[in-house]
């Protein structure tokens, strides 16, 4: 198994965002999370990626936790996160240097790497010689996405990575994540972008109330191809939400 997460909570004062969670996620899958607006996704991947100290609960990743092996497992994981950080005074190409080298690729593998990757999603190979600062909102997701494979960790973790890529960038990126899982890897996606996640979960969970309410195969979860997914996640979750809402005022 490649993550375990046994009993997770987290809670921010006194919303309780994750309450004893439990997930196993195998290798060879891509696992797609949904669920609504401010469930709690985005925390749940931070606590994989320690970026959030969870109040209580084990997350196991390639069978070593954390604390006894901290680095090790770090090494394996490459991440996207929803805000995607980067060094914005760097140009696009000083950027994925900085991480090729922050992972000890050598000059010829970050060369080739790099190349390959920008080639693949950049039409416009100037921009790469220009500060971060300027870039638009898809293309810092581009060079987000491109920094979290470079050194083609075992576990790739991405939130939210269709967001704000054009049409052509968001269908590079589903062959993408199509190539890049094997029976040896991991991938744990983010999204709310149902028409990408049906192209590349093999697995979906549904987060709400702290809890995952559906874990299980995309097969299962439409039903072998009877349901869209966007179908099945609102009847999972429409009985939950507020339909009463009276928006009358807007329409004269
Ligand atoms: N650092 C924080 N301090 C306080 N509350 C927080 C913090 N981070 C997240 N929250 C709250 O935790 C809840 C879950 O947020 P989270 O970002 O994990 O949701 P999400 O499912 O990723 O949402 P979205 O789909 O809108 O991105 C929200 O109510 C949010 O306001």
């Amino acid at each position: 198994m490649s993550i375990e997460i046994s009993g997770l909570s987290k809670a921010f004062g006194k919303k309780q965002v994750l309450q004893d969670l439990n997930l196993t996620i195998e290798n060879g899958q891509c696992y797609c999370l949904l669920g609504k607006n401010g469930i709690g996704k985005s925390t749940f991947l931070n606590c994989i990626l320690d970026l959030i100290k969870p109040d209580a609960g084990t997350i196991t990743l390639l069978g070593k936790d954390y604390h006894n092996h901290n680095l090790e497992v770090k090494q394996s994981l490459g991440a996207l996160c929803e805000d995607n950080p980067l060094i914005e005074e760097f140009t696009g190409l000083e950027y994925l240097n900085f991480v090729a080298k922050l992972y000890r690729l050598s000059p010829e593998e970050a060369q080739e790497r790099i190349s390959s990757l920008t080639n693949y999603f950049f039409t416009d190979r100037e921009s790469l010689h220009k500060n971060i600062a300027g870039y638009s909102t898809g293309m810092k997701k581009k060079v987000g996405i491109a920094a979290s494979i470079l050194h083609k960790p075992s576990v790739l973790i991405l939130d939210e990575p269709f967001t704000g890529l054009d049409p052509i960038a968001a269908q590079l990126l589903v062959q993408l994540i199509r190539s890049y899982r094997n029976p040896n890897r991991v991938v744990l996606i983010s999204s709310h972008d149902l028409n990408y996640v049906e192209r590349v979960a093999t697995h979906i969970g549904v987060l709400n109330d702290g809890q995952l309410m559906y874990n299980g195969s995309v097969e299962e979860f439409t039903m072998n191809g009877k349901h869209l997914i966007d179908q099945a996640l609102f009847q999972l979750l429409l009985p939950h939400h507020n339909t009463e809402a009276n928006i009358d005022w807007m329409l004269n």
